[in-house]
């Protein structure tokens, strides 16, 4: 038999084996340009930044907040961000009832900070606010022209700065109340719900939102969405669409409840059963001593209903460093007997059950974190309680060396303070053993302190749209993964085609 002729040339490449390599050639590069165009063409556009200041006129001190966000997200949630706070030297500006005048330049150095932090081409475009709080709701009442004054004092200021001037106003304890619970819950993103969270709160019809409670030196808000909505008390309610929702929101807000004038209160309490000048408080460390002046204590709104003439000019006040005793005294505050509504907190105010997680910040922030009590894991209210007795038992020389960096008007009032958080907590709000434990004292979210400050610019630059805005159904970074797996799985079909 003839062997077959073994012949120098290899064998030839098969038609189809050439047209399937140059498909995967050309598969690659469409792969490579699809991704280059994919992450160049569609990169976000560079950021055109916007910026609002607020200036937040508390009874003990003003704060000017700047707030920066993309101009094109504007309606998105979650955008704005603090970057800047700066705190006003002195009081605050209900302090400048004997001097008006003296109320606005005491803002000037914040505003020239705030005109460092914004490009000086976006100044006269940038809004400027000033809300001031119960500190001026108290001079309203006590001496309404030196109010006036005191606000047209900063209004001028806030006019000569180089930022466009919006408005300088008393707001509304409602109104704190709700622009605090605006604030968090826009930062915690809990108004647009994306995903999943969005699906199944649509199957049950809800929206988990966090209640919001503040407490200031003069006047103290508790904020939160009710399980169900009573019509009993019309004025504590508020209606709102927010991105598309409906809430119905009940808020109320406490004068003469803040902690520096419960504090108030609570020694025109004493003082009516004081026999002489001398005056022993619980709520002090054992060893503190401090003179208070009898002249203007009864001219403020919060102490007046309780005056009485005293053979006196000074009370003498010492301190004894007994919580439980503390407590008991601080209970006077909280008048539980009458209650026209189905539930009430105190002072025949109507209180709906209790509903969700709950934010604690300003002074409930900054007492509990003193006192070492905001960690991630919540304390029970009996670890609290316990943790508040210790250190009210300690002796004021000893806590006044441990803590020295701390300014004194703070530092000794921490005791009373804790004392009081929890009165107003547990027998105001009848917060519980079960429920303690939904309450997180927050100071910031991200970078943005807790407060009423940046719901009120929200509103007011009519930031939070009633309907949500219509959005991609892909996010910029999900588009470009989608696209980039598409572009593989097809190089990897045309790499390795599985033969039919
Ligand atoms: N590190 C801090 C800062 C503040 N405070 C006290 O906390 C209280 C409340 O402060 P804040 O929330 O700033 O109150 P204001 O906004 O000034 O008061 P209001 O909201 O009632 O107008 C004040 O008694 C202040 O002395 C404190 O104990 N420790
Ligand atoms: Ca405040």
């Amino acid at each position: 038999m003839d062997e077959p002729k073994v012949t120098g040339t290899k064998p030839k490449m098969s038609t189809t084996r050439k047209i399937l390599l140059i498909l995967g050639f050309l598969s690659t590069l469409a792969a490579i340009a699809l991704i280059t165009v994919a992450v160049t063409q569609n990169q976000p556009l560079r950021k055109n930044i916007k910026y609002g200041i607020v200036l937040d006129a508390g009874s003990s001190h003003t704060n000017l907040y700047v707030y920066e966000w993309p101009a094109e997200k504007e309606n998105d949630t979650g955008v704005v961000q603090q970057v800047e706070v700066c705190k006003v030297e002195g009081p605050g500006i209900s302090g400048y009832s004997q001097t008006t005048e003296k109320a606005g330049p005491s803002l000037v150095q914040c505003l020239r900070q705030a005109e460092e932090v914004i490009p000086a081409e976006q100044h006269q475009e940038t809004p400027v606010y000033l809300g001031a709080t119960a500190g001026m709701r108290l001079l309203r009442l006590e001496n309404k022209d030196a109010a006036d004054k005191v606000l047209s004092s900063v209004e001028k200021t806030l006019r000569s700065a180089p930022f466009s001037f919006q408005g300088a106003r008393i707001i509304s304890g409602q109104e704190e109340g709700a622009y605090g619970w605006i604030t968090i819950n826009y930062l915690l993103g809990n108004f647009k719900q994306s995903g999943w969270k969005k699906f199944l709160h649509s199957l049950k019809s809800i929206s988990e939102t966090s209640g919001a409670l503040d407490l200031g030196g003069a006047s103290t808000q508790i904020t939160f969405v009710p399980d169900e909505i009573s019509p009993e008390s019309p004025q504590n309610l508020l209606y709102f669409r927010l991105y598309g929702k409906d809430y119905q929101v009940y808020t109320h807000s406490f004068l003469c409840y803040g902690k520096d004038q419960a504090l108030q209160q609570k020694l025109a309490w004493d003082l009516q059963s004081a026999e002489n000048s001398s005056l022993f408080d619980p709520c002090f460390h054992q060893g503190y001593q401090r003179t208070i002046s009898m002249s203007n204590f009864f001219k403020n709104p919060c102490t007046s209903i309780e005056e009485k003439q005293f053979p006196f000019s000074q009370l003498h006040i010492e301190g004894e460093g007994n919580y439980e005793k503390c407590r008991r005294n601080i209970q006077i505050l909280f008048n539980k007997t009458n209650c026209p509504y189905s539930s009430c907190s105190f002072n025949g105010i109507y209180l709906p059950p209790l509903q969700g997680d709950f934010g604690a910040f300003s002074a409930f922030y900054f007492v509990m974190n003193f006192l070492n009590l905001t960690s991630d894991v919540p304390f029970t209210l009996d670890e609290v309680a316990s943790a508040i007795q210790k250190f009210c038992a300690r002796p004021w020389h000893e806590v006044k060396l441990q803590y020295h960096q701390i300014k004194e008007k703070y530092l000794s009032e921490y005791c009373f303070s804790g004392a009081y958080i929890l009165s107003l907590l547990e027998n105001g709000y009848e917060f519980t053993t079960e429920n303690w434990q939904r309450i997180h004292f927050l100071g910031k979210i991200g970078s943005s302190d807790a407060g009423w400050t940046l719901g009120y610019m929200l509103n007011l630059t009519n930031m939070i749209p009633a309907e949500e805005p219509p959005a991609p159904p892909l996010s910029y970074s999900s588009y470009v993964g989608l696209m980039v797996l598409c572009s593989l799985v097809l190089v990897a079909r045309s790499l390795f085609p599985t033969s039919s």
